[in-house]
């Protein structure tokens, strides 16, 4: 044996040439230069630690000695070795070691495909099921995953004679001793490896990730196996799910939820995400309280108790599954009958249903089957909804993870709207809540309006994995001594966890060529392509609706929204006086507060030939005006995101909006010369620029009618769907998922 020495080339034939057969260094990584599969064998034996490699392997053995030594080869040279017969003997065992690894692949392949037919059988089977034991119905076992011969014996949920499903989990039990719950016999808990995210993961080529198969790259797979009828990932391609490997079971929480319960866009939102995330192959889940008697969710036959400052109070679960999001209704005495009046009673009476609302809502993925299975912790993010759900992480943390338990689920806090923040006496309140005294700092708040307090919203900022805002806009305001009302200060301290994200509108339900409230009553649904004809059809049937004349050449201004501070409808009744000065019509659809309502009424009385205040709340009112108005005013002193401006542009109707939080974000300035923009935004909350921005508008309406039109177009043709807005969603539900 002449040298040992190190290879340290581009090529280990060529580099010895040139060496003259002396000490070489050798870096594994040049072989991937001398191309194919020779560098990737070579690499993989380095990384693998073996002493000996294909450059020795066989019987010929002669030239090159190789040993492994610090991620480097030593080489040994025999004076005499034949460098072809080397190379030779080095394809040779690459070619060995590639049929290993590609009939590994093979064998893959095949159980990729037998599983496939597995899953496909056992739902096609269990829809053909009937009489299923338990309650739950087909279509959601379907969805489980765990179908077809799956059925409920003695509280287990059991699959082809394997139990797949079990009790309660420990966690379950502990959150008892803690007296956060109390135990009920009969339920399900599926492991959470029967979840259709786990099961979808089964099929991820990810799942199946070895070294060898990544090293021989995917160019190599069909020169071996010809024949074989599918790569993984074409095998995945129709069951990959938009999120990919990203899947997550997600839990939407909300005290409200359209179309069952809405009084605003909280409701919209909470309809509406987290079919978007669906659509993106999440499992998703809503849990909302029912309020009134809802025709689709049935009772799962679940029922769970809960102390609420110190009283009993009982859960019961209702079910239906609508457009692949699971929704979850809790019933009990405390909600019901509030259908029209979700936030009311006094402060103490809404914290309670708050309070039970979140201890319920973090114990659904154990308690309640949906679809047969139920959801687990593993790989589970809450959505939070402003204060209403703001308890949710924090007993998430209190009961769960800081005893080691659901370590794995995270809580994503929404802000919808920051002027309410459950804000009460420390003491009472706190008492309230139940939790470890220690956590009362949490709460703690004290700001020159409401002096020391106890603030929900600012412990679920504190507690929540991530924060988001509806807009960017408002998340910048959020961070001012004025737009933050108080809350300024802890939202600049997580300032790391906190983003702003702009709703989209749901397009089935927000689109007038779908709009099902235009299918009656003379109104007509409208598309870009019949604008013109189809939004004069539904003004004139609004007008007719309404008892106002039916003129096509008078522009319509609407107002729609809570009657609150927040909205600005007063500044549309100071600049009442201006506005009917003009040839136009008025309509304003509103509830809330009593002075506001008031002025609507006395607007309509004063101008009756030309103006109309509806009180009340009326979903089919609010999309025919959308579609029959040619202009929508929101003079918002503050607005997060606001919705209705996005309708507006869906309808080809034309916003006018103070520019403020979301509104300043949507609705880009009109600009006649370069004939961009999608509407009209006055900068101070003030009658005085609404009036100005008005008479701009009116006057577009009236001479440039091909300007008004170019607006309607360029609003019509945004992209306002949720589906992209899921997409930042999941960013950030993936951000706090991977975060500890
Ligand atoms: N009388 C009535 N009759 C029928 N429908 C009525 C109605 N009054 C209001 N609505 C409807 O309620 C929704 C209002 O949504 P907004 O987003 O404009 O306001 P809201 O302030 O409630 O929501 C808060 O949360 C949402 C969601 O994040 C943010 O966009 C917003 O800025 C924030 O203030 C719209 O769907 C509207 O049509």
């Amino acid at each position: 044996m002449a040298s040992v020495g190190y290879l340290n080339g581009h090529s280990l034939v060529s580099h010895r040439r040139a060496s003259s057969g002396k000490s070489l260094s050798f870096d594994p990584s040049c072989l991937r230069r001398n191309g194919g599969l020779y560098g990737r064998v070579c690499r993989m034996r380095i990384e693998r630690g073996l002493s000996h490699g294909v450059l020795i392997g066989g019987k010929e053995r002669r030239g090159l000695g190789v040993s492994g030594k610090d991620g480097g080869f030593e080489v040994e040279e025999d004076g005499d070795g034949d460098e072809e017969d080397v190379a030779d003997e080095a394809l040779r065992a690459t070619i060995r070691w590639s049929k290993q690894v590609l009939a590994k692949q093979k064998d893959l392949i095949q159980r990729i495909v037998a599983s496939r037919k597995l899953v496909s059988s056992i739902e096609s089977s269990f829809l053909n099921t009937q009489g299923n034991k338990s309650e739950v119905s087909s279509e959601n076992y379907t969805r489980s995953g765990i179908t077809g011969p799956a059925s409920v014996s003695d509280g287990d949920l059991v699959h082809e004679g394997r139990k797949v499903g079990t009790r309660s989990q420990p966690e379950i039990s502990f959150a008892h001793a803690l007296g956060l719950a109390r135990e009920e016999d009969g339920l399900i808990t599926a492991p959470s490896k029967v979840t259709p995210s786990s099961l979808s993961k089964t099929y991820e080529p990810t799942e199946f990730r070895d070294e060898a198969l990544e090293d021989l790259g995917e160019a190599n797979v069909g020169d071996v196996d010809e024949k074989h009828e599918m790569t993984p990932e074409e095998g995945n391609k129709e069951s990959l799910p938009l999120a990919g490997v990203n899947v997550m079971n997600v839990i939407l929480v909300a005290a409200e939820c359209a179309p069952w319960s809405k009084t605003g866009g909280l409701g919209d939102v909470a309809g509406a995400l987290p079919k978007a995330l669906a659509r993106r192959g999440h499992r998703v889940m809503v849990v909302v309280p029912r309020y009134g008697e809802y025709t689709e969710p049935k009772a799962l036959g679940v029922i769970k108790r809960y102390k609420v400052d110190g009283q009993d109070m009982e859960v019961t679960y209702f079910h239906a599954h609508i457009d692949g999001v699971d929704f979850v209704f809790l019933d009990g005495p405390i909600f019901r009958h509030r259908q029209n009046d979700i936030y009311g009673g006094n402060r103490q009476d809404i914290l309670k249903r708050m309070v039970l609302l979140c201890k319920a809502a973090v114990e659904v993925p154990w308690h309640v089957p949906c679809g047969g299975a139920c959801y687990g912790d593993g790989n589970l993010v809450f959505i939070a909804n402003d204060w209403h759900t703001a308890l949710l992480p924090v007993y998430l943390k209190a009961y769960y993870r800081d005893h080691g338990l659901m370590k794995y689920t995270r809580c994503v806090l929404v802000i919808h709207n920051i002027a309410h923040q459950g804000r009460g006496p420390v003491e009472e309140d706190f008492r309230c809540t139940s939790l470890p005294e220690h956590y009362v700092d949490l709460f703690k708040l004290y700001d020159p309006i409401g002096g020391d307090h106890l603030n929900i919203f600012a412990a679920g900022l504190k507690t929540a994995d991530r924060v988001v805002t509806v807009s960017h806009g408002y998340a910048w305001e959020l961070k001012t001594s004025e737009g933050g009302w108080g809350l300024d200060g802890i939202i600049n301290e997580n300032d790391w966890k906190f983003q702003g994200i702009v709703n989209g509108i749901d397009t089935k339900d927000w689109n007038p060529e779908l709009d099902i409230h235009l299918k009656s009553d003379g109104y007509t649904n409208y598309s870009l392509a019949t604008l013109k004809s189809g939004k004069a059809q539904c003004k004139a049937a609004l007008q007719q609706e309404l008892g106002l004349l039916v003129r096509e050449d008078v522009p319509i201004l609407a107002f729609i929204g809570r009657l609150d501070g927040q909205k600005g409808v007063d500044l549309i009744g100071e600049a009442m006086h201006w506005i009917v000065g003009n040839d136009v019509q008025v309509i304003l659809l509103g509830t809330g507060r009593q002075d506001l309502e008031d002025m609507l009424k006395r607007l309509e009385r004063e101008h009756n030939d030309k103006v109309r205040g509806w009180v009340g709340f009326s979903a089919k009112l609010a999309h025919r005006i959308t579609a029959g108005a040619d202009i929508l005013m929101m003079p918002s002193r503050f607005e997060p995101c606001g919705l209705n401006q996005l309708y507006a542009m869906a309808y080809g109707t034309i916003p006018v909006v103070h520019a403020v939080g979301g509104l300043r974000d949507t609705v880009s300035q009109f600009d006649p010369y370069s004939e961009t923009g999608l509407g009209w935004a006055f900068d101070r909350a003030e009658s005085n620029r609404l009036i100005n921005a008005l008479g701009n508008c009116l006057g577009t309406y009236w001479y440039y009618k091909n300007s008004w039109e170019g607006l309607q177009r360029r609003g019509m043709m945004q992209d306002l769907s949720w589906d992209n807005v899921a997409q930042q969603y999941e960013e950030v539900l993936l951000a706090a998922k991977y975060q500890w």
